[in-house]
């Protein structure tokens, strides 16, 4: 199989040029980092009859995900670069709907959507297709959907990221979440580390940089207007306009190949 691999601030994912058959399988065994060629999670295209393309994502557990900002990045750049679309603005369907996605070089501007609030603790518990925020009350911190779930946690110690894990298999998460540890460094700065559903502790995390910068701006920890956020892997900016969550950065192809 022809694989690509990029990363995007660190989020590192396999490229598929086809539909791929058994993706859970697949990205299983590609995403080992000792027994594959390693990565966060995989990416493949499929038609769709809504927008210019659809993407399909799986985490390295296997598990699939309605949506990633890093990956539908390192996405629209792989099927620019392959003149699967041919424009450099253009709509990508995923799971958790259509994305306007602008190409500018090596910066790609993804509009992740609009949240919307959840608020009750059974919300939680009904799909989650659209764009949800609901009071997380087992920590003083906050959950927040943009198409993937995310708790959002301010008062960040080394010993509370140790509890990533318990917090993320708490059982209001029906199917799991993205936890969030999030320092606000000025008031258009924010730096973030994710301890993400199907894959664990990342160097970046997309929606959840995404997320958290919402969040900040409805609890007024940051002003309107650009936000830039550290990750470990890198700078992202995310600009929230009209309640639509938009997030630039970058996406590179690191390797090309083929896996047996
Ligand atoms: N890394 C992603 C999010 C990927 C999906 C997430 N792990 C989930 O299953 O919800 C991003 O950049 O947004």
């Amino acid at each position: 199989m022809y694989i690509e691999k990029y990363q995007a601030t660190g989020n590192d994912f396999i490229l598929f040029k086809e539909e791929v058959l058994n993706p859970s399988e697949v990205a299983i065994k590609v995403c080992h980092r000792r027994f594959g060629v390693g990565a966060d999670g995989i990416l493949f295209p499929s038609s769709s009859v809504v927008a210019d393309i659809k993407m399909n994502y799986y985490n390295s557990d296997g598990s699939i995900a309605k949506m990633c900002g890093n990956g539908i990045r390192a996405f629209a750049k792989f099927v620019y670069n392959h003149q699967l679309v041919s424009k450099p603005v253009f709509k990508i369907e995923t799971l958790s709907g259509v994305k306007d996605i602008v190409i500018d070089s090596d910066m790609i501007k993804v509009n992740i959507g609009e949240p919307k609030l959840i608020f009750s603790e059974d919300e939680l518990t009904q799909s989650y297709d659209s764009h949800h925020v609901y009071h997380f009350n087992i920590l003083d911190g906050y959950i927040l959907s943009v198409g993937t779930l995310h708790a959002i946690i301010y008062d960040v110690t080394e010993d509370l990221k140790k509890e990533a894990k318990s917090i993320q298999n708490d059982p209001i998460f029906v199917d799991g979440a993205n936890i969030n540890f999030v320092k606000v460094i000025h008031r258009n700065h924010l730096f973030v580390e994710t301890f993400e559903r199907g894959s664990g502790w990342t160097l970046s995390c997309g929606t959840g940089v995404s997320a958290s910068v919402y969040h900040a701006m409805m609890l007024g920890l940051v002003d309107q207007g650009e936000v830039f956020v550290d990750v470990k892997g890198g700078k992202l900016v995310v600009e929230v306009k009209d309640n639509q969550i938009y997030l630039t950065g970058p996406a590179e192809k690191i390797l090309e190949g083929n896996f047996i």
